[in-house]
């Protein structure tokens, strides 16, 4: 059985790692581990250590950047410390961050974040178990959380 790691913050405004783990029980069985950090920057370490250390096949991690100048700086920090444990562990870790500022009120913040958790936790699934299902959604402009933008035309 495949085993997904699952790490969110306490940062976050909103439950994102219960929505992706409910999202990825209604579509695979897998053995599911999770863990939860302060912010974005402690996520790349969870995700290396939940690959090295329990035999993770496949990471997802979610937080929320807020809307501040040094928000910003340090999701890009942790988006660099990600993608360096994918580089380090040879493994995918899908980054789920919602910016706060990306929506226009509290109502559409919870709406993206519960949202965009779910269509990455089926990503995931599909990454580990369908990989025919994402080739099949190749090039045709799919996005998390606010409506698909469909492919573009001539
Ligand atoms: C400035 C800042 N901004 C955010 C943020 O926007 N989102 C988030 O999840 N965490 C933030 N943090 C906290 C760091 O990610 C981290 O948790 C602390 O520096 C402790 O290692 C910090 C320090």
């Amino acid at each position: 059985m495949a085993t997904i790691g699952v790490v969110d913050t306490t940062f976050a405004r909103f439950n994102m790692g219960k929505a992706a783990i409910n999202e990825i029980q209604q579509n695979a069985t897998a053995k599911i581990i999770r863990r939860t950090v302060p912010g974005i920057k402690d996520l790349p370490v969870a995700a290396k250590k939940l690959i090295e250390e329990q035999g993770c096949d496949i990471v997802m991690v979610l937080g929320m950047p807020g809307s501040k100048e040094q928000d910003k700086i340090c999701a890009h920090e942790a988006s660099t410390g990600i993608i360096q444990a994918q580089l380090m562990t040879n493994t995918h870790i899908i980054e789920v961050f919602v910016h706060e500022d990306e929506a226009k009120d509290e109502n559409e913040l919870v709406f993206l974040m519960e949202q965009r958790s779910r269509e990455h936790a089926l990503n995931v699934v599909k990454m580990l178990c369908r990989p025919e299902k994402m080739i099949k959604e190749a090039g045709t402009g799919q996005r998390q959380g606010f409506e698909d933008v469909g492919p573009a035309r001539m």
